[in-house]
């Protein structure tokens, strides 16, 4: 899969893979089988909000980053701007394995925030994404607690999205955007912004 970045973020990228692979071995970041289309199943799926976003400063939260999809492949492709990152994530080895990673890839724009997305106190963010983490209804209750009235959420969604956006949409009013996934025909990038409950 084609991706617009620089070689320096490139050869970043591939040091944070080599970095998830090897401690794939020991703590199950990623599925075993998704391994050989590591690159084109996470790493390119979390620049496509990247490649549609065009945000330079604020405040960016990664809710359940598990593995570091896609906050960590963000932190990495928007390192020169003024974006800081905030990666929530409950697990603690998980949450030891994005502080690795940061420190490995001299990342000084991101930190991480070992607890549960409920539990912590509004993060205010200008911008949230999430990957694999709750189905829209859910994902909205956490957009609620972090993003700010005039902020965006960009999240990966799977082939139930639309189902989803239909279910959500009886209890939320929010504003939608949709894009075509690179990875699936039947995944999309979401672009959501104005949540309020109905
Ligand atoms: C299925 S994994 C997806 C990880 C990553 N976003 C990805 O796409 O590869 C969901 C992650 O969210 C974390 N998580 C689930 N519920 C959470 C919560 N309420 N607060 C913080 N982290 C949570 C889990 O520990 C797990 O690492």
């Amino acid at each position: 899969m084609k991706v617009d970045v620089s070689r320096e973020t490139m050869d970043l990228l591939k040091e944070f893979q080599a970095l998830a692979e090897k401690w794939n071995s020991r703590i199950n970041l990623v599925s075993g089988s998704t391994l050989p289309a590591f690159w084109d199943r996470h790493i390119s799926d979390s620049l496509q909000i990247f490649e549609n976003a065009a945000p330079f400063s604020g405040h960016w939260a990664d809710l359940g980053s598990g593995g570091g999809f896609p906050g960590i492949v963000l932190a990495v492709a928007f390192r020169e701007t003024d974006l800081s990152f905030t990666l929530v994530e409950s697990d603690q080895r998980k949450a030891t394995f994005l502080r690795t990673a940061i420190r490995e890839l001299s990342l000084t724009n991101a930190k991480v925030k070992c607890d549960r997305i409920e539990r912590i106190p509004s993060l205010n963010a200008d911008y949230v994404s999430a990957r694999a983490l709750a189905g829209l209804p859910v994902l909205l209750t956490f957009l609620d607690l972090h993003l700010r009235a005039s902020g965006e959420a960009w999240l990966l969604k799977g082939r139930n999205w639309q189902a989803e956006v239909d279910e959500a949409r009886e209890n939320w009013a929010f504003n939608l955007e949709t894009f075509p996934s690179k990875t699936s025909d039947e995944a999309a990038v979401l672009k959501v912004s104005e949540v309020s409950h109905v």
